[in-house]
């Protein structure tokens, strides 16, 4: 029998506190939620993924679990399959909503992807090596990020306020920066936007440009702009921002401003499956392609997806959600492993205050974090916290990511901005 037959899964959803960040469909709920998935074999080795857990996508990983013991974690093409037949079988296999942020037509790669994760992970302990070196090898030893910048309350409602402090107008926004910069040692910046005009949004951006001159910049409004809009935006950000993330919804509209600017623009919206490509392509709709393992069907996908976007000349960056240590170290792992992952990727890493690994091991200098060499992803599951953040689970009463939702508890007319200026 293989070394690596797999004798148990668990499946651990967690919630963690998460600040009231502000964005284009409403405002994040006072936890995030995640699910941690362990692999166990007799040999006693552990490897783990990570993932979202509305509740959907949660029963959809329980049933896959509920499979999997006896598999060999060598065989991810007869993961994938057991992935395809059972959503197939139990869910009729459509697409998952998370959110009102994105909409997922792929439930088989976001459900297969933790748990290829967790099979990499077992497979560098088996072979004594990390994650990166089973994706070709790390061509770089640290791995940049950006830092991500909110538009944010000073807390929820209801709640304590949090350390960060408000953050609505340009002076606040400088302020969240330069703690971001000064704590992790970011290198780039990125702003989310779509929350305010569009005017106030580029004010916000210049005032960031006056404070870090050198400073790569990124605006993202998740299509809340129209095409017309867009391309205003890009003619006063040229030369400002690297790149403008998805300015309006859709390939035709990403199409229409690419024609009229010479600003890249890049998407995790409109781009996010394999599919969406050749239409992308075609259209010249975008110049930068933010791969996302947990969407893209796992490492090796995206790591595919790297191998695309530089046969077509695109560039190539990273997208995160609201995340804990485990996918923190895929992330790494994958980004160290992608030549042409050449910007700094996204975290929503700062923002959080609790995790489910053991502190020490990811840690970010001058704003990038080192890729951990030990066998697989190099990151130990503490089982004290991750019982905390399940038992925070199940008392916190979340159990699916609902920006809009929880904004009109709060603002009972607030409507979701897509296209809206
Ligand atoms: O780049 C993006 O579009 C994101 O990071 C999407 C996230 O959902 C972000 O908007 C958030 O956390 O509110
Ligand atoms: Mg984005």
């Amino acid at each position: 029998m293989s070394q690596l037959r797999i004798s148990r899964v668990t499946v651990t959803p967690v919630a963690f506190e998460d600040p009231p960040l502000l964005n284009v469909v409403g405002v994040h709920q006072p936890y995030a939620l995640r699910a941690i998935v362990e692999l166990h074999t007799d040999s006693g080795l552990l490897g783990l993924g990570e993932t979202y857990a509305d509740e959907v996508h949660l029963a959809r990983l329980e049933a896959v679990a509920a499979g999997l013991p006896g598999h060999d974690a060598y065989d991810l093409h007869g993961l994938r399959r057991h992935v395809t037949d059972v959503l197939g079988r139990e869910t009729g296999g459509g697409g998952a909503s998370f959110g009102g942020m994105l909409d997922v037509d792929s439930a088989v790669d976001t459900v297969y992807s933790p748990f290829e994760v967790a099979c990499l992970d077992l497979q560098g302990h088996a072979a004594g090596v990390p994650v990166s070196d089973l994706l070709g090898g790390a061509v770089r030893e640290t791995v940049p990020f950006s830092g991500y910048l909110f538009y944010k309350w000073a807390g929820h409602p209801g709640f304590a306020d949090d350390a960060w402090g408000e953050a609505l107008t340009p002076a606040q926004l400088v302020e969240q920066a330069h703690r971001m910069v000064d704590g992790w040692g970011f290198g780039s910046l990125k702003l989310k936007g779509g929350v305010f005009a569009p005017e106030q949004e580029c004010e916000a951006i210049e005032a960031l440009r006056s404070a870090f001159p050198d400073m790569p910049l990124r605006l993202d409004p998740n299509g809340a702009w129209t095409v017309e809009t867009s391309l205003k935006v890009a003619a006063r950000l040229a030369g400002v921002v690297e790149y403008l993330e998805d300015p309006t919804p859709g390939i035709p509209g990403m199409a229409a401003v690419a024609a009229g600017t010479d600003v890249p623009l890049a998407t995790n919206m409109c781009v996010i499956a394999m599919e969406h490509l050749p239409p992308a392509i075609a259209q010249d709709a975008v110049q930068v392609v933010l791969s996302d393992h947990h969407l893209w069907g796992g490492l090796k996908k995206s790591a595919l997806l790297g191998g695309i976007t530089e046969v077509w000349g695109m560039g190539l960056s990273m997208h995160s959600n609201s995340h804990l240590g485990v996918s923190l170290a895929a992330m790494v792992h994958l980004a160290a492993a992608t030549p042409n992952l050449t910007y700094a990727c996204d975290t929503h890493y700062p923002w959080k205050t609790q995790d489910v690994i053991t502190d020490g091991v990811l840690s970010f200098v001058d704003g990038s974090v080192a890729v951990p060499t030990t066998p697989g992803l190099g990151v130990t599951l503490d089982r004290d916290r991750l019982g905390e953040l399940h038992e925070l689970y199940l008392s916190c009463g979340v159990r699916r990511r609902e920006d809009t939702v929880y904004m009109r508890s709060i603002q009972p007319d607030f409507e979701v901005n897509t296209a809206r200026w």
